[in-house]
């Protein structure tokens, strides 16, 4: 699968690792522990916020790291309950 229909699926499978916590990754990360799942999202997002100007600098693994970086992002849309329809029709709205 190459096309934008990934994202849909990435983001069920996030909401299905938050809703039906298994040991992975994305469940463990939204489970709250001494720090609180939210604070956990939010921390990588600013290491992979500045791994992606470091690599947008050294023109180097822009891509991996901006698909990390957006892989987070979504993560903590799916922490906070917003749906990709929401995000999708934020955009909707902004189109010219
Ligand atoms: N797309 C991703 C994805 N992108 C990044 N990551 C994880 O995010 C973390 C990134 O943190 P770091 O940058 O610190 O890790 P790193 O490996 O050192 O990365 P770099 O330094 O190389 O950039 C790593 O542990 C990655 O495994 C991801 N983990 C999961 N997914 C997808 O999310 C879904 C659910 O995943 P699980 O919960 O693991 O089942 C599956 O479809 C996965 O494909």
């Amino acid at each position: 699968m190459t096309d934008e229909k990934i994202i849909r699926e990435l983001y069920e499978t996030l909401e299905n690792r938050r809703d039906h916590p298994i040991d992975s990754y994305t469940s463990n990360i939204m489970k709250n522990s001494s720090k609180t799942a939210e604070d956990k999202i939010l921390e990588k997002i600013g290491e992979e916020t500045a791994e992606v100007l470091i690599a947008s600098k050294n023109q180097d693994n822009l891509i991996h790291e901006s698909t990390d970086l957006i892989f987070h992002i979504l993560l903590l849309l799916v922490y906070k309950e917003i749906t990709l329809d929401e995000l999708l029709d934020e955009f909707q709205t902004r189109m010219k």
